[in-house]
């Protein structure tokens, strides 16, 4: 990755992304309310494994070109299999996965489809934080920046959003973790905006059921930002 890219301040509306998708109605009524990234969490221990609910094909025959499949530490074959069978647009490698895996990955993957890098943020320095940005393979296409847990994701949990402050960015994010409608409006403290929000489990009547209202009322409000 260019470390020598100069940050920018990427002042452009952002886009949204709705992960953790199981129910093929909610999809459908996403469609509809253009939502730009749908995403499929193909991780067996998460609550919202897409498998547990719906089919490849199903997911295959989604008609949206933003598909988003969130794998944890996941073997390639796996992955090059599941994203060929479900018609993924994008990977969101979620876990712990090295520069050379991703390598590899990038090799064996149909070309057209992204990669989104996750970098999980817990207590390191902004230092520390560079250095992981700065080390990224030049064949992921954004980052996603997420709180650390245990469990990966999913969690609602918020990180400081004001370390982003002290970092270049040198590609488009997305920003998820535990962001919600209480705590939207805090988005103008970050210099650098996402490119994407990734919203989750604070838009759930339970896991892997979404509550429409509340994403129709977040959407409009991130489009007057
Ligand atoms: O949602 C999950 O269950 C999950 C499990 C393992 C890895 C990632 C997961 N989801 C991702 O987590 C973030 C943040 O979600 P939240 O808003 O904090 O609930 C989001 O990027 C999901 O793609």
């Amino acid at each position: 990755m260019n470390s020598a890219h100069q940050p920018s301040t990427n002042n452009q509306q952002p886009k949204l992304k709705v992960c953790g998708l199981t129910k093929l109605d909610q999809i459908q009524e996403l469609i509809s309310l253009d939502v730009d990234f749908m995403g499929f969490i193909f991780y067996e221990k998460s609550s919202r494994y897409a498998l547990d609910h719906l089919s490849l094909k199903e997911i295959a025959e989604v008609p949206h070109f933003k598909k988003v499949g969130v794998f944890v530490n996941e073997n390639l074959e796996k992955i090059i299999e599941i994203s060929g069978k479900a018609g993924l647009n994008f990977i969101q490698l979620h876990g712990d996965e090295t520069s050379e895996y991703i390598a590899e990955l990038t090799k064996q993957l149909n070309q057209e489809i992204k990669i989104i890098k996750v970098i999980r943020i817990g207590n390191q320095t902004s230092d520390e934080l560079q250095k992981t940005i700065n080390h990224q393979p030049s064949t992921v296409n954004y980052l996603l920046f997420d709180t650390d847990s245990k469990a990966f994701g999913g969690t609602g949990q918020t990180f400081d959003w004001n370390i982003l402050n002290n970092i270049d960015i040198p590609i488009p994010y997305f920003l998820s973790g535990g962001i919600s409608l209480e705590n939207v409006h805090q988005l103008s403290t970050i210099n650098h905006q996402p490119t994407v929000l990734d919203i989750n489990s604070k838009f759930e009547t339970e896991p892997g059921i979404k509550d429409l209202k509340r994403i129709k009322i977040f959407k409009n409000l991130i489009s007057n930002i």
